[in-house]
């Protein structure tokens, strides 16, 4: 029933909760497609594409973006439906599409907007999960309905490995595997997979068939169906938003094209409220650093900067999205406002603050140290019988 025909064009689901590594991920595969075209659909919650901007670089025109809202409920179908056309057009020569969902999407949504496609020319190709093992303990405490989203999931990337301490590794890869049904669990860093998992080796039928047309039928129309799903959290009804993660976050996007402080906004992040877990985007320090815009990202506590030069005629601008529960987006607004600084010239000692959040090239592991088919094994403990051996917990 779901086995693709050979023409047609895997669509594979990329879904996992805010600042897992999914755009980490998705960048990681679009640089080591190989001969593979990918084409990126970017899903973002907040009313600024930073997502977007992360992957366009390496796409070009086969990426698209659909903004401001969770694709699960907020964005029109329609608007997906026209964005699968124009990557599935025999002239865009794409073989596979990703969707990256928001970090508040809700997978079994999203799997099932795929399903109902009317698009010939496409087939669903899989759900991956991206787990940030570092935060895996406080994201489940706070937001139960993580482990359904792992019971639907294909395949679940348990990334940030370098993040947590050695017997922790082991116990989340354990936790997770008991909670992923019959999905591969793929340990990885910066997640550096392996980019067959999501082109040539299309997730099985049978694991296709945990989340089958029946069962997406069945709970649009309430039905109970006994697979977890749209269970234990409150019933989603079709309209409502009962149960989704997103309901219970705010979002704000705050832009300016003047130069922000680096002292200033070191303090703004170092007093940052508890209920502020993400933030992400780019920040122009004007005359601290005229060459570079500072990609930033905040998950929970962690908190990094990225300098990247300006491409040639890029407008000088801040542009971040603030992503919380319980946050009061306008004292947020003010708070950031009041980090804009004008002066014309810096101290030399203005940025110090900034760069002790600057990665440290030793963090990033060797490219080619990528997480390979031969160190997987499946939830049950099997290993595939065509693959060799090897402990998926190394
Ligand atoms: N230490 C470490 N950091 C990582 C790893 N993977 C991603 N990151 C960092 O985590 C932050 C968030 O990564 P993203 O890829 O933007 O996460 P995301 O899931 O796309 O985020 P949202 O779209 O906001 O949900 C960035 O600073 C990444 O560099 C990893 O394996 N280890």
């Amino acid at each position: 029933m779901l086995v693709p025909e050979r023409s047609q064009i895997p669509v594979v689901v990329l879904a996992g909760f805010l600042g897992s590594g999914k755009t980490t991920l998705l960048n990681h595969l679009l640089h080591r497609s190989g001969g593979s075209r990918i084409g990126a659909i970017v899903n973002d919650f907040g009313a600024i594409e930073i997502d977007a901007m992360a992957v366009a670089g390496a796409l070009g025109d086969s990426t698209v973006s659909l903004g401001n809202g969770c694709l699960c409920c907020a964005v029109d179908v329609s608007e997906l439906d026209l964005y699968l056309e124009r990557l599935s057009r025999p002239s865009a020569r794409i073989d596979v599409i990703v969707i990256e969902a928001s970090g508040l999407a809700e997978p079994q949504e999203l799997v099932r907007m795929v399903l109902a496609s009317e698009n010939p020319r496409v087939v669903y190709g899989g759900l991956v999960e991206v787990v940030d093992a570092a935060e895996f303990d406080a994201t489940r405490k706070k937001h139960p309905e993580i482990d359904r989203h792992l019971s639907l999931a294909d395949l679940v990337v348990v990334n940030k490995l370098d993040r947590a301490a050695d017997g922790e590794r082991e116990r989340v890869l354990r936790l997770v595997r008991s909670l992923s049904d019959r999905a591969a669990i793929v340990p990885a860093t910066y997640g550096r997979i392996d980019p067959e998992f999501l082109f040539d080796r299309r997730p099985s039928e049978e694991r296709v068939g945990q989340l089958s047309f029946d069962d997406l039928h069945r709970q649009e129309e309430g039905e109970p169906d006994g697979s977890g799903a749209g269970q234990g959290d409150g019933e989603h009804r079709h309209g409502e938003h009962c149960g989704h993660l997103h309901t219970a976050y705010e979002s704000l996007a705050f832009a300016s094209e003047v130069p922000l402080g680096p002292r200033r906004l070191m303090e703004f992040l170092d007093s940052r409220p508890d209920g502020l877990y993400r933030i992400k985007g780019y920040v122009d320090f004007g005359p601290h650093d005229r060459d570079n815009r500072y990609a930033v990202h905040a998950v929970g506590r962690f908190l990094r900067f990225y300098p990247e030069p300006w491409a040639p005629g890029e407008p000088r601008r801040t542009q971040l999205v603030l992503i919380g529960s319980g946050i009061d987006t306008t004292a947020l607004g003010k708070e950031l406002q009041s980090c804009e600084d004008g002066a014309p010239h810096a101290d030399e000692q203005s940025m110090w603050g900034v760069l002790r959040y600057v990665q440290d090239p030793d963090e990033v592991q060797d490219p080619d140290e990528v997480q390979g088919l031969d160190e997987v094994q499946d939830a049950d403990g099997v290993q595939d019988p065509d693959e060799p051996g090897s402990d998926a917990d190394a």
